[in-house]
Formats: structure tokens, C-alpha cells, sequence
């Protein structure tokens, strides 16, 4: 995983947007907004103590299997568009990356986009309440793992969604931390 600040252009959203230079993010830095992440042998996914592990102390008893790709997702241009849309959830979004490599950004404290570069073996967690959009990069393709706590719910509130508990719940966790 690898995480920088991105710059503004209105360039092809599958480009990497890095400043120049370049503005590296640290685990520490994205700790402080509540983002985590491991690195873990995708080549096992389907037997991995560690997984397991991470599964049993997180209770993430869901999880499904998505293929980001023109001719594996249905409706590709549409739901590529709708991932691309600041959004919310009122659950962590927690990602296993099984296959390819793609882009999480996420607003820092400032409300400034930081971009994560996720590729083969990257668990992440963002936080309920935390604005944040995904993005296919240049190959078009990545393979993931959704887990969720109980049941899934898919739902995604656009900004502004600054009104949800959740997010003013995620807020003033930003000033404690
Ligand atoms: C890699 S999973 C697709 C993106 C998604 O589910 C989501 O909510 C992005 O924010
Ligand atoms: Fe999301």
C-alpha cells in the first residue's frame, strides 16, 4: 500500500493525480483518520490463518467476492461513474484486494484528498462516516473481497451527508485523536 496527497487536476481519474513533488501519506498519518491496513498472501485467501484471524477479532462474518472489470461487472461504466462519487457509509468499508490493483482516496483532516494505492494482498479499513470515493486505475481491473460485521449494507450517502450522526460521530473522533 502506498498513499500520497493528490493534486487537482481534472485528468483521467485512473491516472495516479501525485503532486509533484510528491507528498508521501504515512501509516501513522492515516491511523490519525482512522484508515488501517495489512498486507497478507492472497495466493491462500481461501485457507489463510492469518485472514481468519483478522476475520474472527473484527467479527467480519460477511464477505463476498467483486471483479472490477469491463467484462466481468455488469454495468461497468455506471458503477465505475457511482464509486467515483464522494460518498459515506454508516459501516467501515473493509477491502481485501485478491487480484490487480485500484485507487482508494480519502478526505484528511483538511479535507484534502488522499490517494491509496491498493494492489494485490492490501486489506483496508475506512471508517463509517469517513468521505471517500474508489477508482479503477490505468489496468481496469481489480479483484476484491468485501467482508462487512452482520449483514451488508451496500448503501452510500453522497456529500453532503455532513447531517448523519455517523459522520459527526467520525468528526469529533478526528479531534481526539
Ligand atoms: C473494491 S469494492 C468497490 C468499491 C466500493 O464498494 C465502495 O464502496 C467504494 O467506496
Ligand atoms: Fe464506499
Amino acid at each position: 500500500m502506498e498513499a500520497w496527497y493528490m493534486d487537482e487536476s481534472s485528468e483521467d481519474q485512473r491516472f495516479p493525480h501525485r503532486l509533484s513533488p510528491n507528498q508521501p501519506v504515512t501509516r501513522e498519518q492515516l491511523q490519525h483518520i482512522g484508515v488501517y491496513y495489512w498486507k497478507l498472501n492472497a495466493d491462500i485467501y481461501e485457507n489463510d490463518p492469518e485472514l481468519q484471524k483478522i476475520r474472527e477479532e473484527r467479527g467480519y462474518s460477511f464477505m463476498d467476492i467483486i471483479t472490477i472489470h469491463p467484462d466481468k461487472l455488469p454495468d461497468y461504466g455506471n458503477k465505475v461513474k457511482m464509486f467515483y462519487e464522494e460518498h459515506l457509509h454508516l459501516d467501515d468499508e473493509i477491502r481485501y484486494i485478491l487480484d490487480g490493483s485500484s485507487y482508494f482516496d480519502v478526505r484528511d483532516k483538511d479535507d484534502r484528498w488522499i490517494r491509496l494505492a491498493v494492489s494485490k494482498g492490501d486489506l483496508i479499513t475506512l471508517p463509517a462516516g469517513i468521505y471517500h470515493r474508489f477508482t479503477v486505475d490505468e489496468t481496469n481491473y481489480t479483484k476484491a473481497m468485501r467482508l462487512f460485521v452482520g449483514e451488508p449494507v451496500w448503501k452510500a450517502y453522497n456529500r453532503p451527508a455532513d447531517d448523519f450522526d455517523i459522520r459527526k460521530t467520525y468528526v469529533s473522533s478526528l479531534r481526539s485523536s
